[in-house]
């Protein structure tokens, strides 16, 4: 397994976020508050202000039927389909290809009145987690799939002009479980669940409102959950399962 440059930072990374982050709020103490709900998704958050930012990590707990973890996974980690569910991202460009499951990112968001616009630069890898702890929902797993990404340099950003650099830090964990086929159908798919914990650090970089970003970032985040989970779904439902 050749390594990169970031590997040793990525898998400090996974490990802390198997460690942490597919905890479920509560669990590990920390002060989550639920801070909105819809359907099976539950969104969480905690208050954090880093030099005067706002930097309120979110957690999101959610669950969606008939689709695996390595189909959430790979339609998340995919650069060639992330248009097609990535509402708030104007330029796109994988800058570095590090392996087969590593690449480097970067990306503009659409401008926000009155902010600047902001762009991200990222490393972003998927990979399967073998001995799948637990389910956030308390389920065998079947299996554990991650998306990771988080902000690195690179020579070759070429940023859009205008752009304050945002950074993130960001896991997207699926556990698929598998529920009794009870209801006689045979196909495969309509017995999968797949548990979803998507843990997001946005610095917005510059200073962007409090009263403006924080109602902001709220909907934005139910928005990209909303619309990633359904995009995820309707693109599997009449293809075999991956697992
Ligand atoms: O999960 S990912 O890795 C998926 C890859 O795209 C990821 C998610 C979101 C961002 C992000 C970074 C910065 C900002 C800026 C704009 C002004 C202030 C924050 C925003 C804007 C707000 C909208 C947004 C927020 C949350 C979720 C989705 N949208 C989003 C980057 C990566």
């Amino acid at each position: 397994l050749t390594s990169h440059r970031f590997s040793q930072e990525l898998s400090k990374r996974v490990q802390d976020h198997l460690l942490e982050s597919i905890q479920p709020p509560g669990v590990d103490g920390d002060k989550w508050q639920l801070c909105a709900e819809e359907g099976k998704m539950k969104m969480y958050t905690r208050e954090l202000i880093r030099d005067g930012i706002i930097c309120d990590p979110l957690k999101a707990i959610h669950k969606i039927e008939k689709v695996t973890a390595r189909e959430v996974c790979h339609n998340f980690w995919l650069s060639d389909v992330r248009k097609e569910w990535e509402g708030s991202v104007e330029e796109f460009r994988v800058l570095e290809k590090l392996d087969d499951s590593t690449v480097i990112i970067y990306q503009s968001h659409k401008r926000i009145w009155p902010s600047a616009p902001r762009d991200c630069l990222y490393l972003s890898s998927i990979l399967k987690i073998d001995n799948p702890p637990p389910t956030a929902n308390g389920h065998e797993a079947h299996d554990t799939w991650m998306v990771c990404n988080f902000s690195v340099d690179h020579a070759e950003a070429n940023p859009v002009p205008g752009c304050v650099r945002a950074t993130i830090e960001v896991a997207l964990i699926c556990q698929t479980y598998i529920t009794s086929p009870d209801d006689r159908s045979d196909a495969i798919r309509d017995h999968i669940t797949c548990d979803i914990v998507y843990v997001a650090s946005i610095n917005p970089g510059g200073l962007a409102p409090a009263s403006f970003l924080r109602p902001f970032q709220k909907r934005e985040y139910a928005k990209f959950l909303r619309t990633f989970t359904t995009y995820v779904q309707d693109k599997t439902k009449d293809k075999d399962v991956s697992f």
